[in-house]
């Protein structure tokens, strides 16, 4: 059973004159992970963006239309776009951790957002987060070391951790996987599998193997439209417009 977590209603974004999402509406549901496909430039991660308000820090980037939170429109004067980026959190292409500890990557974000008052408390969140990562076992005894040190796939799991460790109900992801190697993407693969019991998750992607791999929804946009939505089955078997046929059997890309 799934229930709609995120609802877009009649979606427009604007880079100043130039509209790159045109009048997109999509139910995002929860227990699920949701795949954007489509060819380059078609506005997958510009539309993941509007989705915790990152379009806000890009200059000249507008949004019309409605997303809902469970039910509460993220765009509304009364949101705080720094809450709302701690229930709807962001793990990018590259993987971008602070220039700080393993353990002070995970500890920032609950300790601005006022979590784990005591040092046991926010031992145990940075534990949690990080065995949820599915980093622990890796990183246990070099807490202090710097986050940059680790491998570019652990780095990942890292801001996969950072993310995880305020406690938000979604995660969007933009081609996570794209900067690392073949084993560090299926240990990634694995792990959103795992998420998705506890977060809604949403993954922008430029594979089509990886759509089919690891979601049960996929998207496919082209040219800023959302032209097909449907289960992950369907679209890749049994597409209904001509344009997602196109896609996947890769006459365009
Ligand atoms: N900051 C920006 N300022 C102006 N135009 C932008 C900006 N970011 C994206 N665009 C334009 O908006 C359109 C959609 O871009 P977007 O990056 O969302 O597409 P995408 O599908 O994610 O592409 P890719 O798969 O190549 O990452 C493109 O035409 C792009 O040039």
């Amino acid at each position: 059973m799934t229930d709609t977590k995120l609802t877009a209603r009649n979606v427009d974004v604007f880079y100043g004159q130039k509209k790159a999402i045109n009048d997109v509406s999509i139910d995002i549901d929860n227990g699920i992970v949701t795949a954007f496909i489509g060819p380059s430039g078609c506005g997958k991660s510009t539309f993941l963006r509007t989705l915790n308000r990152m379009n806000d820090t890009i200059a000249g980037a507008r949004v019309d239309g409605e997303i809902l939170l469970d039910g509460e429109n993220i765009y509304a004067a009364s949101m705080d776009p720094v809450a709302l980026r701690a229930r709807v959190g962001m793990v990018f292409q590259k993987p971008n951790p602070f220039p700080k500890s393993i353990f002070e990557n995970v500890a920032y974000g609950p300790r601005i957002h006022g979590l784990g008052s005591s040092k046991a408390d926010m031992e145990q969140i940075v534990e949690r987060a990080l065995t949820k990562a599915g980093l622990w076992e890796e990183v246990k005894d070099r807490l202090t070391d710097a986050g940059t040190a680790l491998s570019g796939g652990q780095q990942q799991r890292l801001c996969i951790a950072r993310a995880i460790a305020v406690s938000p109900e979604v995660i969007l992801m933009d081609e996570p996987c794209s900067a690392l190697d073949p084993i560090a993407t299926a240990r990634i693969e694995e792990l959103i599998d795992e998420l998705k019991e506890s977060f809604a998750i949403v993954i922008v992607t430029h594979s089509m193997q990886q759509a089919a791999r690891v979601s049960q929804r996929t998207a496919f946009f082209h040219l800023g439209s959302l032209v097909e939505y449907g289960e992950t089955d369907q679209i890749f078997t049994n597409p209904r417009e001509v344009r997602t046929k196109d896609y996947i059997t890769g006459r365009y890309g």
